[in-house]
């Protein structure tokens, strides 16, 4: 399929129901856990079960929401799925336990949930999780790969939401692209995938002088700021691509807590040509995304075991 332009893709789904504008985050998980299922079941019966494990230390609604999806999906893929809480403890400790479960043979993958409380230095502990077990990519080495162009493991929710992008059947080329916020997990990036497929980027954070003023100009919108309701119709070029990444936790018209994005999603709908909904949007592929990288940290692993086990005759075995 040719990529559409961003002016035809527009004007035709503009004359389309509403309904036809999200862009589902639901099809496209569901389609990498299957795949997923099928290597993890091939994995276990070669005798390499996959293990995923995560690292609460804060407690937030979004990381709530987030171990629960883990713990379903992993389930449903075929990987075991451990939680650890540590609800009170030094830094040293949790290191002394990240460095337990990198040397235990048994775990493939260590998550630590974002945010953990202030007094942890959460850069020393993400540098305290091995490489090759490394499912999020955000260890300093791991990061440095997506500025090489090396993509085959980044960070979830970055390439969840680019890969919503081109289920746009946009052309990245030349696509102007603007980012509201610059964390290391997400707004950052974000932009260094775009930038490898050839967008146009420009990154907003809190001293921008009008976010308004950039956003206008994007042909693809990312915000990940944690504000709900922070982009408006009025910050959105007709036609564009909106990807909302906020997971926000507030209290509905009917007194229910509920998840909201960043994007006032009802008035911003009647603008964008394609909006990620909240929920349903990023968050089921940020989970779908973890569970690949799972699998591909364990067949890096694999590698590593054959290359270091699998030459028996070359070694002087009994000379
Ligand atoms: N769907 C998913 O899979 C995921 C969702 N999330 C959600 O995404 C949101 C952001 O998460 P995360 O990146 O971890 O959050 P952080 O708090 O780490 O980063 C927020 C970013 O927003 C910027 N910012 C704050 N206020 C403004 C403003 N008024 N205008 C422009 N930029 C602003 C900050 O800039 P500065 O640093 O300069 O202050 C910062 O770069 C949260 O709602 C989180 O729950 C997060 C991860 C995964
Ligand atoms: N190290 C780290 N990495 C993260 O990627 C990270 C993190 N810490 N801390 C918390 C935030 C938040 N986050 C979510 C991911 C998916 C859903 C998700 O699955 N949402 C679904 C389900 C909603 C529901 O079940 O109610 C949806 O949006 O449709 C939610 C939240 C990842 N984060």
């Amino acid at each position: 399929m040719s990529a559409a332009t961003l002016q035809d893709k527009g004007q035709t789904f503009m004359s389309l129901p509403d309904d036809s504008r999200y862009l589902r985050g639901g099809p496209v998980a569901q389609r990498i856990i299957a795949a997923v299922r099928e290597d993890a079941a091939i994995a276990t019966a070669e005798g390499f079960p996959p293990k995923l494990v995560s690292i609460t230390v804060g407690d937030t609604a979004a990381v709530d929401v987030y171990v629960r999806n883990q713990r379903a999906k992993a389930a449903l893929a075929g990987i075991e799925f451990e939680e650890r809480r540590f609800p009170a403890c030094t830094a040293g400790e949790l290191e002394a336990a990240i460095h337990g479960l990198n040397a235990d043979p048994r775990v493939t993958g260590i998550i630590i949930q974002r945010p953990v409380p202030a007094h942890i230095p959460i850069r020393t502990l993400q540098a305290a999780v091995h490489p090759l077990k490394d499912v999020e990519g955000m260890h300093p080495a791991s990061i440095g790969n997506i500025v090489y162009n090396q993509l085959d493991l980044a960070p979830c929710t970055a390439a969840a939401s680019v890969e919503l992008l081109k289920e746009t059947g946009l052309d990245l080329k030349g696509l102007e692209v603007v980012i509201v916020g610059h964390s290391e997990i997400v707004g950052k990036p974000i932009a260094f995938l775009l930038m490898s497929e050839g967008a146009t980027v420009t990154v907003c954070h809190h001293m921008t002088r009008s976010v308004a003023a950039h956003a206008r100009r994007a042909d693809a919108l990312f915000v990940a700021v944690g504000k709900p309701r922070l982009i408006k119709a009025d910050m959105v070029k007709p036609g564009a691509a909106v990807i909302d990444i906020g997971i926000n936790s507030e209290i509905g018209p009917d007194g229910e807590s509920r998840i909201v994005g960043d994007v006032d999603t009802d008035s911003v709908k009647e603008v964008a040509s394609w909006i990620t909904p909240v929920p349903g949007g990023v968050g089921p592929l940020t989970v779908a995304i973890l569970l690949r990288n799972t699998m591909v940290a364990l067949s890096r692993q694999r590698a590593l075991y054959q290359a270091t086990y699998g030459v028996v005759d070359k070694l002087a075995v009994g000379a």
